[in-house]
């Protein structure tokens, strides 16, 4: 459905179908199609941890390289009752193509173990992720495959990882983890570099559009990213937050919303739906709300066939990893509102990663400023390129974001030859 982590019956399935829409709009070779439709390593691992209990618990660890063609491979961890094998398979192949997009010198990758992180004690869910990173330490690492935090897992886990790797290998191995706490070399910026780059994609959106200010975005979804993008856009007197919501409701003002008065109000406590600014409005209401441009940033498959000939947005920002599922892409497509898919405007977290890594290789830690300068000059030169391809290719954003990707995997693949 799109690529990054929408549950769709069969992730995996869907991976490799958009792999092939792909291979037929680049017109790939099919033997490269085919090796690329497979990844590298796909590794599984016995987890047994004794319990507080004194019983022995053995949980299913997972670790997928799909591609270490451009880098070493990267991506989250994630702890999930319902997780399985096909399902990182296919949130691998799209770490793949996610870092391709925006071109940092990685593959991709994906683990998980699969547990209902809610029944662990905190004791227990250090053993299980120590004992985890000790089975796949072989073939993990700065130069193998970063980890980094995903679904149930936190710095707290990347800190317990990069301990246990640095044990392993008898010296301390910041690069082995991205997303770690800031005390042991975790990047400050990177709590804000998600939203960084979706406005960074939003203002290029814009501009290329040629609206004039002032540009009245909404932001659906309040949480890490929606919160972020809101008042990163507040200061800008181009744009006006006219709307906003969470799960439990919406606040709309067609003149803009006071987003820094809001904040205070949600820090103190305040439900967003009851903060006294703008009026409130059903949840799924500010989807269909008057608005230059929707920023979902919540769940994924809010945009659907049922609402999306209602957006009446001109440009669909998705923070959130597939908020619009494939039919609605269609009719949004087809209503000629611009969609910047996800697989580039939620892309600006793992290109702080990359950086967290590279100051861990380098030891020597860059500044805030240096890091939101580069994260915005690489955002919008992917931006700029996948744009550039949708013209050359006559396609959306989203399928170009897609080929480029692949492209860069493909002839990386090709320039490096095959191995013996
Ligand atoms: N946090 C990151 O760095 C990051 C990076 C890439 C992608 N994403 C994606 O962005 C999305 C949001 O992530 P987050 O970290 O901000 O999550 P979060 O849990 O911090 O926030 C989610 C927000 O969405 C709201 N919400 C839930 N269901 C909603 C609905 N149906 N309509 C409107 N609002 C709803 C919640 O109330 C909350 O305000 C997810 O899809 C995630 O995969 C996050």
């Amino acid at each position: 459905m799109t690529l990054t982590g929408t549950p769709v019956a069969s992730p995996w399935r869907e991976a490799r179908r958009q792999l092939e829409r792909a291979a037929e709009t680049l017109a790939l070779d099919d033997g490269l199609h085919r090796m690329l439709a497979v990844p590298r390593r796909t590794i599984e691992v016995a987890v047994p941890i004794r319990c507080d209990d004194g019983t022995v618990r053995t949980f299913l660890g997972v670790r997928v390289q799909h591609s270490t063609t451009r880098g070493p491979a990267k991506g989250g961890l994630r702890y999930h009752p319902d997780v399985t094998v096909e399902e990182v398979k296919a949130l691998a192949m799209w770490m793949t193509w996610k870092c391709a997009v925006v071109d940092i010198p990685y593959g991709g990758g994906k683990g998980a173990i699969v547990c209902d992180p809610a029944e662990l004690s905190l004791g227990e869910r250090e053993r299980m992720t120590r004992r985890y990173a000790s089975e796949i330490a072989p073939l993990i690492g700065p130069d193998r495959d970063i980890l980094a935090p995903d679904m149930n897992t936190g710095e707290r886990e990347m800190a317990w990882i990069m301990d246990t790797y640095s044990s392993v290998a008898g010296h301390p191995v910041g690069a082995s983890v991205t997303g770690k706490p800031v005390i042991v070399g975790g990047s400050g910026p990177r709590r804000a570099a998600t939203a960084s780059g979706v406005v960074v994609c939003l203002r290029e959106a814009v501009r290329i559009a040629g609206l004039r200010g002032p540009v009245r975005v909404a932001v659906s979804g309040y949480g890490n990213v929606g919160r972020l993008v809101a008042e990163l856009l507040a200061d800008d007197p181009e744009i006006a937050v006219v709307g906003i919501a969470d799960v439990a409701g919406a606040r709309y003002a067609a003149d803009g919303l006071p987003i820094a008065a809001i904040g205070a109000e949600l820090d103190a406590g305040t439900p967003l739906a009851e903060v006294p600014f703008g009026e409130p409005m059903p949840r799924d209401a500010l989807l269909e709300a008057d608005c230059d441009v929707l920023v979902p940033c919540a769940v994924s498959g809010v945009l659907d066939e049922h609402n999306a000939e209602r957006v009446r947005a001109r440009i669909v920002v998705e923070g959130a990893n597939g908020p619009t599922t494939e039919l609605a892409d269609e009719l949004l497509a087809a209503s000629g509102v611009t969609v910047v898919p996800d697989i580039l405007a939620n892309a600006g977290g793992v290109v702080v990663s990359y950086y967290e890594w590279v100051q861990a290789l380098q030891a020597m830690p860059w500044s805030d400023e240096e890091v939101a300068t580069r994260l915005e000059g690489r955002m919008a030169a992917a931006f700029g390129q996948v744009r550039a391809l949708a013209l050359e290719y006559d396609v959306s954003l989203r399928r170009a974001a897609l080929c480029l990707a692949v492209r860069r995997v493909a002839d990386a693949h090709l320039a490096r030859g095959l191995y013996p």
